[in-house]
């Protein structure tokens, strides 16, 4: 059922409607009560709703209407305090995301200002790569030529990319020019399950790599930064009693190299926090999937980033486009996406051998039967058996952990019928029949949950996917890889933090993690706001192996079509600002 035509026409509500929130009521009241027009109060509520959306900005106002705004007292353009901005483009802002835009955007660029390439000897770098291909890993000889001499280095990729096979690389250069073991590596990514995977992949690939690289680079891979996975919250010193980081200009993060993955999830506060915080000689080096979802909070900076670094072919952007995991009719397929191409994406459903196919689930009937063959696959096997007495149970415990990325269900809604909640409770139903568990049993041996709020003490963060399994003495409990990815742990399910089924999850709670086999599940609905090309691709890309996608064509056209821009000044500012930049200078090693 590989064959659907997505050339139909697209109704999507790109706006959508603005719905009334308390916020921007209370907003708008306190704007007629200082004064301000009734214009004002209506922009000004429309700003807070907007910015829970994620834009910085109201996209920029007609002439006429931006003019009447300049004459009210609670509106400036930016050069003192006043509580709305308008700026000199007609985009209407709150004053914070003014200021932290502005901040942003004048470090971004004074980083790419302060740039003095250095040069590396192409045989220490081909040592980096052994047995290496150009053809295939340019790109990431590239990065590794880019870092040095900058104080930002952006690596965008796809999965599977290389990116942290790059950035190990980076750092092993700045570390052999001296720079990174003076003043020292800091990595980290926004959330606690991204950091991990971040270290234990630099673990891995730096031991592989031990027998591989010539003895001088022993020492290198001694000092790489593979003990601590920490968060951009932890490495910026987030005090949540003083609501504020305690890392800044005066007491900076203490590194000469910053490494942050998984950036597409940083949002304009965190960037402007950590910007804030690093010492000015420091090298930043942002990595993430430019095309991914736009982070919880306000702003697409990477994707801005991105945007004008691309746009002015800056050596300080690296892009990897090789995969190096996924299987070929897979990548054509995400590329397609990524694209918003219908006939690419069509083609590479057509080509793809079966390994990506598309069932049109247009209603309730349809996905029931949809989720009878996944759960009954998922049933196949039966329920995990009891795991055997003593030390051998962790690593049972491991490989059956492990096995759960075999297949994933992806949702783009969390609730109504074609939520994850609702698959949950419907492969769940299935899974009880099929392996029989009573009703009104919660916890069941292959019982998969995932922890929904960060738990210092119990050492559990939200994402964290743990599996129900039976000891040999018949207690159940919750097996978690331990942090760091060092072996496995298990907690008795009522010592369990928040949490729920993980049968299904939703795109959001999937960035940053793959799975051998996908399906993606959109909502029917082809005005449904969340569609959005990102999304799709988000979804598609975690697929190593295999992937089905559930939604009628209408849905996955308008997903595709719809690439979701957030309103924000960020890049007009960005481009602004770097056309001074002598970043526009070329390396001497750069093949353009
Ligand atoms: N130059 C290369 N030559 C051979 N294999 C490579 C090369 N670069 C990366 N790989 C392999 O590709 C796989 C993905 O690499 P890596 O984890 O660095 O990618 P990534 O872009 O960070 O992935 P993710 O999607 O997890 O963020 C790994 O198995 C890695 O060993």
């Amino acid at each position: 059922m590989s064959h659907v035509d997505f050339r139909l026409q697209p109704r999507v509500d790109i706006e959508g409607r603005l719905p009334e929130r308390a916020l921007g009521r209370a907003l708008a009241r306190w704007v007629l009560g200082h004064g301000g027009s009734e214009a004002l109060a209506a922009l000004a509520a429309r700003a807070a709703v907007a910015e829970l959306r994620g834009d910085t900005a109201l996209p920029p106002l007609p002439a006429d209407e931006a003019a009447a705004l300049r004459a009210e007292p609670l509106v400036g353009d930016g050069r003192v305090r006043t509580p709305f901005v308008l700026d000199a483009e007609g985009r209407f802002y709150l004053w914070r995301n003014h200021l932290h835009e502005g901040e942003v955007a004048a470090a971004l660029a004074a980083r790419l200002a302060d740039a003095t390439p250095l040069g590396m000897d192409e045989a220490e770098l081909a040592a980096l790569f052994p047995g290496g291909d150009p053809a295939t890993d340019g790109a990431q000889r590239q990065a590794v030529r880019a870092v040095g001499g900058r104080r930002l280095v952006v690596l965008t990729g796809g999965p599977g990319t290389g990116k942290t096979t790059t950035v190990l690389r980076m750092l092993l250069r700045l570390l052999r020019d001296g720079i990174a073991a003076r003043d020292g590596i800091a990595v980290a990514a926004p959330t606690g399950k991204a950091a991990q995977r971040l270290v234990q992949s630099l673990r891995e690939e730096g031991e592989r790599l031990r027998d591989v690289l010539p003895a001088a680079w022993a020492e290198h891979l001694d000092a790489l930064p593979t003990a601590h996975a920490l968060t951009v919250h932890r490495l910026l010193g987030w005090s949540p009693s003083r609501n504020r980081y305690s890392r800044d200009a005066e007491n900076p993060v203490d590194a000469g190299v910053v490494v942050i993955d998984e950036a597409s999830m940083l949002d304009l506060h965190q960037l402007r926090a950590l910007l804030a915080a690093l010492r000015p000689g420091a090298t930043l080096v942002l990595v993430g999937d430019a095309d991914q979802l736009d982070p919880v909070g306000a702003g697409s900076v990477l994707m801005d980033l991105v945007a004008v670094l691309e746009a002015r072919e800056s050596p300080a952007l690296v892009r990897l486009r090789h995969s190096f995991r996924a299987v070929a009719p897979l990548v054509a397929l995400n590329e397609a996406v990524r694209g918003g191409d219908p006939d690419a994406l069509q083609a590479a459903l057509a080509g793809s051998e079966g390994l990506a196919r598309s069932f049109a689930v247009e209603d309730a009937g349809a996905l029931a039967r949809r989720l009878r063959h996944w759960s009954d696959a998922l049933a196949a096997d039966g329920p995990p058996a009891p795991l055997p007495a003593g030390d051998e149970a962790g690593a049972v415990a491991a490989t059956a952990l492990g096995g759960l990325a075999a297949r994933q269900l992806l949702c783009a809604l969390r609730d109504g019928p074609f939520g994850a909640e609702a698959a949950n409770e419907a492969i769940e139903c299935r899974l009880r029949q099929a392996w029989g568990v009573p009703a009104d049993l919660a916890w069941y041996p292959g019982r998969v949950v995932m922890v929904t709020r960060n738990d210092y003490g119990a050492r559990l963060f939200n994402g964290d996917v743990g599996l129900c399994l039976r000891d040999a003495d018949g207690r159940l409990r919750v097996w978690f890889a331990a942090a760091g990815g060092e072996g496995v742990r298990a907690l008795p399910p009522a010592a369990l933090p928040a949490h729920a089924p993980a049968f299904a999850i939703t795109i959001h709670k999937a960035q940053g993690s793959e799975y051998g086999h996908v399906a993606v599940l959109l909502p029917p609905d082809p005005e449904h706001r969340i569609l959005s090309r990102q999304l799709l691709y988000t979804g598609l890309s975690r697929a190593k192996r295999s992937v089905e996608l559930w939604a009628p064509a209408s849905s996955t056209l308008a997903a595709l079509v719809r690439r979701m821009a957030r309103a924000g000044g960020l890049a007009a500012r960005l481009a602004a600002l770097a056309i001074h930049s002598p970043d526009a200078n070329r390396d001497p090693h750069d093949p353009a």
